[in-house]
């Protein structure tokens, strides 16, 4: 398990000079796809992995305790006992992930599993409720069980490059997580550059983010090679400034089997195999694991099951 990012002061220094080059990291997140091909066991490997890393989540304005559960109970048993058994492994997601009231459901039908739950916070998708409501949400989540929350930044602060003010709210986020671990979502289908992402990335570790998030899964764009590229470029330049360590979570819009290979390739080449355990990376997607299965039953009987029976939960 890696340390906690402590965080550190506020140091625009640090990052306000550094312009990103969009055509330059649209390229780099383009080749992504096509650098490996990853073929029969290394492709099922791959695929477990990214099963271990999953938040599955689910938020929906008609979520109920009965959905958290049947979800709960795929976290639990994600492949189902013909699949893991024919592939040999017993393995769990990352983490369920639900609105805040939905957390005491999740905590119930999780119990002895050692799965966290996650809660999302701050008046996810849009955090345009009052500052104290939303430290008052994430006090909430961590009471009712939750062991991550997934916060959003006020896109307004970064759209106008008020890095002091952002660094301030996330701090005060970070703090009333307390033992919880905090996950700062950039909403970048929000940011209008990807010089912007980097910096937003930058200031939410250094107020002390444990993992950098993509997207709520709300925006109009969602997770892309690109932007993770760029986000990923922050956390080792962070790295290399403070010798902290923090992990990354791609979320929104990712519903394939080949968008879980494309985003591991992608970890792999940016910060190293070691990142790609679920203490540091996390897929965040709602109906992903359908085609996992899907594509691992392929493997394992060599023909497709039909859709519907590898549905989301
Ligand atoms: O954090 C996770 C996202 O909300 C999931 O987005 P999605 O429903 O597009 O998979």
């Amino acid at each position: 398990m890696a340390e906690r990012n402590q965080g550190m002061a506020f140091e625009p220094s640090l990052f306000l000079s550094r312009e990103i080059n969009r055509p330059a990291a649209g390229r780099a997140g383009a080749a992504i796809p096509s650098r490996r091909a990853l073929k029969g066991l290394h492709q099922a490997a791959w695929l477990v992995n990214a099963v271990r890393c999953l938040d599955l989540t689910t938020l929906a304005g008609d979520d109920t305790a009965g959905r958290v559960q049947r979800l709960c109970a795929k976290a639990r048993d994600p492949l189902g006992p013909d699949l893991s058994e024919a592939l040999g492994v017993a393995v769990t997601v990352g983490a369920v992930c639900v609105f805040p009231t939905m957390v005491p459901h999740a905590v119930k039908a999780l119990e002895g599993s050692g799965i966290p739950v996650a809660s999302v916070a701050t008046g996810f998708p849009a955090g345009l409720t009052p500052l104290p409501l939303r430290l008052a949400e994430i006090r909430y989540a961590v009471d009712q069980g939750a062991a991550e929350i997934d916060i959003v930044i006020t896109r307004e602060l970064a759209l106008t490059g008020n890095w002091a003010a952002l660094y301030d709210e996330i701090a005060q986020m970070r703090a009333a997580c307390g033992a919880a671990h905090l996950k700062v979502i950039l909403a970048t289908g929000d940011l209008r550059s990807l010089t912007s992402v980097y910096h937003s990335s930058m200031v939410a570790m250094q107020a002390g983010a444990d993992f950098i998030k993509t997207s709520t899964g709300k925006e109009e764009a969602n997770a892309t090679l690109p932007v993770s590229l760029v986000m990923l470029r922050a956390i080792r330049d962070y790295q290399a400034q403070t010798g902290q360590i923090v992990g990354f979570k791609p979320a929104g819009g990712l519903r394939t089997a080949k968008d879980a290979l494309n985003w591991q390739v992608l970890m792999k080449e940016e910060l190293g195999l070691p990142w790609l355990r679920p203490d540091l990376f996390r897929i965040g997607a709602s109906s992903l694991l359908a085609d996992i299965e899907r594509q691992l039953s392929h493997y394992v009987t060599g023909r497709y099951a039909a859709f519907q029976h590898h549905q989301p939960a």
